[in-house]
């Protein structure tokens, strides 16, 4: 091999290495993310809906037959395939990476203490069910029942009798846990996507798409901190007096679509850190396959748009973004975006049509594509579209900056079922703008065009 061939191999490696696999739920992760959502994996297994939870059968045996049918594995399985999977990863993750270490070590411990207590539990619940008091809760068992139970209990047996359900309650706990866990490993009714591998696409000079590049959990994280700023949603205005089909807010600075100025955000929703970083280390990412940004600059993140684009939603017409540039915030920085939901048809090309420079509204066209492609509407600037699905990350900067793009046609019902959101998508860009350097010099707003 080449050794340009082999430089360029290594640094694919070194960076496919930077995505690390979760040791609970087995499926990979930026580094900077992985203890955030190796806590997050650890103590919240996804809660399941009520009818999802088998009832607890008498026996041992039972459980096992049933566990099979529901797709559950016994405490044993459960050790040889941590231990399996274990070692696969000890294998790809890289000595010095400490942290991932350390979360093995603590996996590994608290798989061991979970499977002791699966068996002690088990073998207290067959102690139980000679009784017939296990039988009963596993008929009777949900959440309420549960409660009531155990009501029952400190009235009938006090004391004595909450000691005596105590395992079986427990065992239900834990079955519940290990459902929730399994339904996160993709052993029970999990979604394509969940299956998809991430990838990475040059769509032209510039332009990045990183598919499957965010996990659930990043993806479920941006759906909470968006609906926790529901009310802030609106139907944005045109410069000419109309309105766009979709409903948008941001956090960080604001953007203003009449005017179309970035301004600080003074007293408005801040751009939350994790945020700030996980754009930041996308950008990077995509940096590593075509630049986006000059080498030796740092992209620092000021403002996230979000875009909803309903499934159905009267009074929107027909969902999505006509064709535009993003000329509004810093050009020398990418537009990182995130899409979360259901999937959309995102349609660009290098430059804007010929029509739409012929129309008088402002546009900028880079020299080196114009080159290109002539007169602007041939075969070298054809329309052409990617389906962006949730959890894929587009990245433009660099010779795609000035790209013209837009959105249509959102797919229902193709977002992942793991993903806790209303039916439509949330498209989250992140720009520089530097309307906080332009307040300092005493400026509200900034504009680069
Ligand atoms: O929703 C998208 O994927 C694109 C959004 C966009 O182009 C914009 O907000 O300027
Ligand atoms: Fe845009």
């Amino acid at each position: 091999m080449a050794p340009m061939q082999k430089k360029q191999k290594k640094k694919q490696e070194e960076h496919h290495s930077r995505l690390l696999p979760c040791p609970f739920c087995h499926r990979s992760f930026p580094s900077y993310f992985l203890n955030d959502h190796a806590n997050f994996c650890l103590d919240t297994p996804t809660p399941l809906p009520i009818s999802n939870i088998s009832h607890i059968s008498k026996t041992r045996g039972d459980h096992d037959l049933q566990s099979q049918e529901l797709g559950l594995t016994s405490s044993d399985a459960w050790r040889e395939e941590d231990e399996e999977a274990m070692a696969r990863r000890s294998v790809r993750l890289q000595e010095d990476d400490r942290s991932g270490q350390e979360v093995l070590v603590q996996r590994r411990r608290n798989v061991e203490e979970r499977c002791e207590a699966i068996d002690k539990t088990w073998d207290e619940v067959s102690k139980l069910s000679a009784n017939g008091l296990h039988a009963s809760l596993a008929e009777e068992w949900n959440g309420d029942q549960e409660r009531k139970l155990a009501t029952t209990v400190l009235q009938d047996g006090g004391q004595d009798g909450i000691q005596r359900v105590a395992p079986a309650l427990q065992f239900v706990q834990m079955q519940k846990q290990s459902q929730a866990k399994l339904y996160m490993l993709g052993k029970f009714s999990m979604s394509a996507a969940l299956e998809r591998k991430p990838s990475v696409t040059v769509l032209q000079s510039g332009m990045v798409l990183l598919r499957s590049w965010v996990s659930l959990d990043i993806q479920q994280r941006l759906v909470h901190e968006s609906q926790s700023s529901a009310h802030l949603f609106h139907r944005p205005s045109t410069a000419g007096g109309g309105k766009y089909h979709i409903y948008s807010m941001s956090w960080g600075c604001q953007w203003d679509s009449k005017t179309r100025q970035y301004a600080a955000h003074e007293g408005g929703q801040p751009l939350p850190g994790w945020m700030f970083d996980l754009a930041q280390e996308l950008a990077s990412d995509a940096q590593q396959h075509s630049p986006v940004y000059q080498l030796g600059s740092v992209f620092t993140p000021d403002v996230a748009l979000v875009n909803f684009y309903p499934v159905k939603a009267k009074e929107l017409g027909v969902v999505g973004l006509g064709g535009h540039q993003d000329l509004d915030d810093y050009l020398d920085m990418p537009v990182v975006s995130i899409s979360v939901g259901d999937s959309m048809t995102f349609f660009f090309r290098r430059i804007p049509p010929l029509s739409r420079r012929k129309s008088g509204v402002q546009v900028l066209v880079d020299q080196v594509a114009a080159k290109d492609c002539e007169d602007g509407d041939t075969a070298h600037n054809g329309e052409r579209k990617v389906i962006l699905e949730s959890g894929d990350i587009l990245v433009f900067g660099g010779l795609s900056r000035l790209v013209y793009h837009g959105t249509r046609n959102v797919q229902p019902g193709t977002r992942p079922p793991g993903l806790h959101m209303v039916p439509g998508r949330l498209n989250f860009t992140f720009r520089q703008c530097n309307a906080r350097k332009n307040l300092v010099n005493s400026s509200v707003s900034c504009s680069n065009t």
